[in-house]
């Protein structure tokens, strides 16, 4: 099978090695020149422009999205427009918001999959979990493609219709960061608690058939060894945000209560600037007891 690979960082890459090593061909694309290199050193066939792309691709192209989510995606769908019809199929691999991939659904001429990605770069080597929404005939036209993408042909499956893959994989996201938030919380009480303990071992240990054991874990296991027990100048701040507010708002429309999912949320929030409502609480203390206000330096 023959794949056109738009976007070759962090992700797209990957979706290029792990293609070429099951025997396919790959066209590929991005922006950046050097990472178009990369992708030719690796064995891909470069294109200069996604015109060129599809000129390389036969008649019932099979392309794969894997650029930032947002405008990226709107920008290359509308190159690739004029040079599209039914027979072909886009995926679209990356974080898109599921009622936009519905509405690209909707305007290309192509049939559209929003392909759920699961796995980061450090799943390079294990494959990914992909979950797909769209047209039926399209998703079984790539299974060749999403069976080495993905661990195999366990590791990837049709939702539903359009929308549903990246639905699944924005809610995904919400889990993701309720997990990260609990185990943060958990690590933070063993830090600062009763005995002095060697976080990395606490992990190493539940990682070994403990009820909470999983990759995440595993990933904390590994910042305690390369951080130090007390994480050394890891800073006090998180970044991102999208997908889990995507994940709050679809949860309050369909009025499902997610307050673990929300609360995480929050705490990445919180994390980037002093928190005017502690410094608040902190005076207001002072107002009705007289309990004295710390100040900074
Ligand atoms: N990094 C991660 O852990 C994961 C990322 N994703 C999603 O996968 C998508 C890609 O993520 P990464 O690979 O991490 O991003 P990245 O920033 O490493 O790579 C994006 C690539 O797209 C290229 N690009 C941007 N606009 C382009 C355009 N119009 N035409 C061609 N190339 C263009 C850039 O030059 C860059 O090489 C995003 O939607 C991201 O949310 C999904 C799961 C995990
Ligand atoms: O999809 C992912 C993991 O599953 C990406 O790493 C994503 O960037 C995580 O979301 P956020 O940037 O909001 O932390």
């Amino acid at each position: 099978m023959q794949l056109g690979v738009v976007g070759l960082g962090r992700m797209g890459q990957i979706v290029v090695d792990r293609v070429l090593a099951a025997g396919h061909d790959v066209v590929a694309f991005d922006v950046d020149e050097t990472a178009v290199a990369e992708a030719a050193d690796a064995g891909a066939q470069p294109a200069d422009s996604l015109a060129d792309l599809v000129a390389r691709l036969d008649d019932q192209k099979r392309i794969w999205l894997m650029v930032p989510a947002g405008d990226a995606i709107d920008a290359a769908l509308s190159d690739l427009e004029p040079h599209l019809d039914g027979d072909d199929v886009v995926i679209d691999g990356g974080n898109s918001h599921f009622e936009a991939s519905v509405r690209r659904g909707g305007e290309t001429s192509a049939a559209y999959l929003d392909c759920g990605t699961s796995g980061g770069p450090a799943g390079a080597e294990l494959g990914f979990s992909l979950m797909v929404g769209g047209p039926e005939w399209a998703y079984e036209a790539c299974v060749p493609v999403f069976d080495a993408v993905a661990t195999g042909p366990n590791g990837h499956a049709r939702m539903g219709p359009s929308g549903a893959g990246h639905y699944v994989k924005m809610v995904h996201n919400g889990i993701e960061y309720a997990l990260m938030q609990a185990y943060g919380e958990g690590f933070e009480l063993l830090a600062n608690g009763r005995y002095d303990l060697d976080l990395e071992a606490v992990a190493h240990t539940w990682n070994n058939g403990a009820v909470i054991r999983s990759w995440l874990l595993e990933l904390c296991e590994e910042a305690f060894a390369e951080e130090g027990n007390d994480l050394g100048d890891v800073a006090d701040h998180v970044a991102g945000g999208s997908t889990g507010t995507w994940t709050v708002e679809e949860a309050l429309t369909q009025e499902v209560p997610v307050p673990l999912i929300y609360t995480a949320l929050s705490e990445r929030f919180g994390s980037r600037s002093d928190r005017f409502s502690r410094r608040l609480a902190n005076r207001l203390r002072y107002g009705f007891g007289r309990h004295e206000v710390a100040r900074t330096e």
